[in-house]
């Protein structure tokens, strides 16, 4: 999916929202238990009901590993059904990748052309050899982790060096890679005050922002200084959504709860016009 094409979709939804598919088999109700595949079950009945609230699905694939075999199968079922019934959503492989680049090359062969996701997230730590297989797939989007939502992000990310912060030196440097028009960059809810320093780097970019719900980020604070003229935005919520309800309607609460952001998301795209 072209960036363009994604704004359209943004534009025509008013919604800038990415559910996350983190399916944890502790939380889900207890009954989808006697499926034969339970997460994809799961995620079948979210996608049914939320697909026209939001933009993109962004299932972790931590979620999906820990379950071994099966688990797998369960994220091939899902970007599957995604693909064959909402080629219009935006989907994200969050797989956190990035090695040499011989090994890269087998991380972006599995997520963007085996599986068929639209875009990964990826690692900069081992730098531009570790990225470029990524960015080979130009018709895809490589996701970098610049400034995350954790605590730990302090650790290295703000370190300063020769008087710049690291993640304002991946900012820049991943500029200047080859077919660097198809990165998106990750920046945490949590650390929207740096918005405004980030856009000073890549006006432009699309973010992908997690964090707001159940790490407590906020979507006006993050819209204040990231949102851009093609909204450059995508809002990522996973718990806040998935679990907001463990009976059998919990499809319906998950939608309840999409639909207040797509809500608040319709009326900020409004203002901004
Ligand atoms: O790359 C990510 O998506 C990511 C980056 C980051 O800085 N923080 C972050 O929480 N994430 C992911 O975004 C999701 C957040 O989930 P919730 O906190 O449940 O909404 C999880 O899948 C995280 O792994």
């Amino acid at each position: 999916m072209t960036t363009q094409q994604l704004v359209a979709q943004i534009r025509k939804k008013k919604s800038f929202l990415c559910i996350g598919l983190d399916v944890d088999l502790e939380k889900i109700p207890q009954q989808l238990l006697t499926e034969e595949d339970p997460i994809f079950e799961f995620n079948k009945a979210i996608i049914d009901a939320t697909h026209h609230l939001c933009v993109a699905y962004k299932p972790n694939t931590a979620f999906y590993e820990a379950y071994g075999l099966k688990g797998w199968q369960s994220l091939e079922k899902t970007i599957q059904y995604l693909n064959q019934n909402h080629p219009e959503i935006f989907t994200i492989a969050d797989a956190k990748r990035g090695d040499i680049g011989n090994t890269s090359r087998m991380y972006a062969k599995a997520f963007l052309e085996d599986l068929g996701f639209d875009s990964v997230t990826v690692a900069p730590y081992m730098g531009k050899d570790s990225v470029e297989p990524f960015l080979e797939f130009t018709d895809k989007h490589t996701i970098l982790l610049a400034l995350t939502s954790n605590e730990g992000a302090f650790d290295f990310q703000t370190i300063s060096m020769e008087g710049k912060e690291l993640y304002k030196q991946v900012l820049e440097t991943s500029k200047s890679w080859k077919n660097s028009e198809n990165l998106m960059y990750v920046v945490g809810a949590t650390k929207a005050e740096y918005l405004a320093d980030i856009r000073k780097i890549i006006p432009n970019s699309f973010l992908l922002v997690p964090g707001v719900g159940a790490q407590g980020g906020n979507l006006q604070d993050v819209c204040k200084y990231g949102l851009t003229d093609t909204v450059g935005l995508l809002i990522n919520s996973s718990r806040g959504i998935l679990y907001a309800s463990n009976d059998q309607n919990f499809a319906v609460a998950a939608a309840e709860k999409a639909k207040e952001l797509q809500q608040e998301m319709a009326a900020i795209l409004q203002q901004s016009i």
